[in-house]
């Protein structure tokens, strides 16, 4: 899709979202002619559309963008990259950390593509589980590296604001491939990053 034409897609979508949440409030009892919630509606859209904004970006793409020929052998660890994604039962947020490796085989990525990965698989309607093999997989088709391994941990505000309304438990997932199926390379990992998960 060329830029304009995304241009009035989102434009299209705001209106929509838009009237949406004006029913939402009106339904939910609130008066959307009060000021304060004037433009609310309008605002909800454009922030819904930024946290599902990942519908629209290719994660593959974004590796190969900057991947570089190196014979570095040995493992990479990006830990504590931020995550804030939307659970896909209530669309309520679950926020935590990322921490990722991989081994490469005969190249390397750009640094930053990784955090740039796990927004484009966080900004849509997820599961926890989901976000964690959807980057593992990116990351293992895409750089085909000698392994590669994912740990999230994070807390549901569906959990914590709602439900069970348990406001410290901590929900951590994981996916390994390649060199971190053995157990000593995955403990070497785990080991690496064990100081941010006993925070
Ligand atoms: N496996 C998994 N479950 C999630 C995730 N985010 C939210 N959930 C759960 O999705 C489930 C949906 O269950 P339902 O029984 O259909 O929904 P509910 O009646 O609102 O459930 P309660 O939250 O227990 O009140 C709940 O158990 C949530 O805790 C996630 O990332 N992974
Ligand atoms: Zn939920």
């Amino acid at each position: 899709m060329s830029y304009k034409k995304f241009e009035e897609y989102n434009i299209k979508v705001t209106k929509e979202v838009k009237h949406g949440y004006q029913e939402i409030i009106k339904t939910l009892g609130e008066d959307i002619h009060r000021e304060g919630l004037l433009k609310t509606p309008e605002r909800a859209a454009k922030a819904m559309q930024f946290l599902t904004s990942g519908y629209h970006l290719d994660a593959d793409e974004i590796l190969k963008s900057a991947m570089f020929k190196e014979s570095y052998n040995d493992m990479v660890i990006v830990k504590d990259i931020e995550i804030y994604s939307l659970c896909e039962h209530h669309m309520l947020p679950f926020y935590g950390k990322a921490h990722i490796a991989y081994i490469p085989d005969g190249q390397i990525v750009g640094l930053s593509k990784i955090p740039r990965i796990v927004d484009v698989f966080a900004r849509r309607l997820q599961v926890q589980e989901r976000l964690t093999h959807d980057i593992l997989e990116c990351l293992n088709r895409t750089l085909k590296p000698q392994g590669v391994a994912v740990v999230i941990e994070a807390s549901h505000m569906c959990m914590m604001m709602r439900g069970v309304q348990k406001q410290n438990s901590v929900t951590t997932t994981s996916g390994f491939r390649g060199q971190f199926m053995k157990n000593e390379t995955r403990n070497e990992f785990l080991k690496l990053i064990s100081s941010d998960l006993s925070r």
